[in-house]
């Protein structure tokens, strides 16, 4: 059996975004490769969508005599110098091993572990840029919380991104309000990551074609050298992909816990994908609610109300439409589930400016532009996205409280409409 030991090569990470949570992940992840130098490069790329940023006058980093102060600056320079991402994640020091990096192509050149982390309604075209530029057994963790449904339904990020790039795709997703997680204050999170059977030089009997519920097959055909097989999704689309290389270590579940776990973040693997990805994507649509009815001042009681239906709608939604993989588990026990709820439901960014919308009787849009500093909403795009995807099939009334908030949102109901509109018959079940 092999030992880390002989491994001629170590993993080098990039991570695709470098927005709140982005960053956030990319000080995990550096400090992570650093305290594993057998398993991983130290320097961790951290690809930036480029733009101009002035540093504000009450930032700590203003000086009033310096051209850095008094012109916008590119945001990788202003990274790469004060080791800092003033404009996404201010006032929190970042390890010296992260490099901002404006060229997405230069950013994965020769990374075996790609993190995706970007507001979800970019992933799309970032992705088909990183097309062939990517080594071909490189490995993903999607850490973005949406969901992507066009003409072939409704899909989870990890599939899309895994599909468009021919490579495996985990997902990590929790209870991760990022600015706590960048101070240091405690979290846990849910990584899912089922390692597919190819990367495996002795797969256990339940690796094998016919006894993985995930349908990764193996076929020791040599290509480039390396065993290649492919991976079935949850909605049964195959992705031929190459074998991680026996001169890395393997992508084990402990060694992927190595890349993520810190002191103040702790680490709890599963094989879950999908449940990991679609509690993170819908407990937004679920805040957006929370935030209305805290903004009509109605109390914790009906807040309460709106998470029960939520969840319910979350198990609901994924054992209708991805019911091969999804555990109901996940979304009852996991950081990923329940807590991710609750703690966005509490002072996520969703929550908050669905409150203040309703208080200031103003668009939620206007509020984020307001408020968020370039951060993006992700609830208000995914209850538009999910509605599509039920009014498509003539579901809508299946899921009262997603519907419910895609219709506040669009002017057809208001927010005092919700406890008749999820009391409907049947709701919550
Ligand atoms: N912020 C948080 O507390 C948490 C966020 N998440 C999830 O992580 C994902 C990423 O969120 P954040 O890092 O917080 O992003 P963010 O909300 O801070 O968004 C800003 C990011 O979007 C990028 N951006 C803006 N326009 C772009 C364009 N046209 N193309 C590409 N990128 C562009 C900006 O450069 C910046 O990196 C989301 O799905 C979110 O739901 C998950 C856990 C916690
Ligand atoms: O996902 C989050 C916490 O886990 C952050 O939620 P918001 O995007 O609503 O801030």
């Amino acid at each position: 059996m092999a030992t880390l030991g002989i491994h001629s090569k170590k993993h080098k990470v990039a991570i695709v975004g470098s927005g709140n949570w982005g960053t956030t992940i990319a000080k995990v992840v550096a400090e992570s490769v650093a305290e594993h130098p057998e398993l991983f490069e130290e320097t961790v790329q951290m690809w930036v969508y480029e733009e101009q940023y002035q540093i504000p006058k009450d930032s700590k980093h203003h000086d009033p005599g310096s051209e850095v102060s008094t012109k916008p600056q590119k945001l990788t320079e202003l990274i790469n110098g004060l080791h800092e991402n003033v404009k996404y994640l201010p006032g929190i020091p970042l390890p010296h091993n992260i490099v901002a990096n404006p060229d997405a192509g230069d950013t994965v050149r020769d990374a075996t572990i790609l993190i995706f982390n970007l507001p979800h309604q970019f992933i799309g075209r970032v992705c088909d840029g990183l097309k062939g530029k990517i080594v071909p057994y490189a490995r993903g963790i999607s850490c973005i919380k949406g969901v992507e449904v066009s003409d072939k339904g409704c899909e989870l990020f990890s599939d899309s991104i895994g599909e468009k790039l021919g490579i495996y795709c985990g997902a990590l997703s929790g209870a991760n309000i990022a600015t706590e997680v960048a101070l240091e204050k405690w979290s846990e999170t849910t990584v899912a990551y089922d390692p597919p059977s190819m990367d495996s030089k002795h797969p256990t009997p339940h690796e094998t074609p016919t006894g993985s519920p995930r349908g990764s097959s193996l076929n020791l055909t040599a290509l480039s050298g390396h065993a290649t097989g492919e991976i079935i999704s949850p909605k049964g689309k195959k992705t031929k992909l190459l074998a991680l290389p026996s001169e890395y270590p393997p992508l084990t579940h402990a060694n992927v816990k190595k890349l993520f776990h810190r002191p103040y973040f702790h680490v709890r693997m599963v094989s879950d994908v999908a449940g990991v990805s679609l509690g993170g994507a819908l407990k937004n649509i679920v805040a957006v609610a929370a935030g209305f009815v805290e903004g009509l001042g109605w109390g914790n009681n009906a807040k309460a109300a709106v998470m029960r239906v939520g969840i319910l709608e979350e198990v609901k939604f994924g054992k209708m439409f991805f019911a091969s993989s999804v555990k109901t588990e996940t979304f009852t026990e996991e950081s990923c589930g329940v807590a991710d709820l609750i703690t966005t439901c509490s002072g996520g960014r969703n929550f908050r400016c669905a409150k203040m919308s309703i208080e200031e009787k103003k668009p939620i849009g206007e509020i984020e532009e307001r408020e968020l500093n370039g951060q993006k909403l992700q609830g208000t795009s995914t209850a538009y996205e999910v509605n599509e995807f039920l009014a498509k099939q003539g579901l809508e009334g299946e899921f009262p409280l997603f519907t419910a908030v895609w219709s506040i949102l669009e002017g057809k109901h208001k927010p005092e409409d919700i406890p008749a509109l999820i009391e409907r018959e049947g709701s919550g079940k």
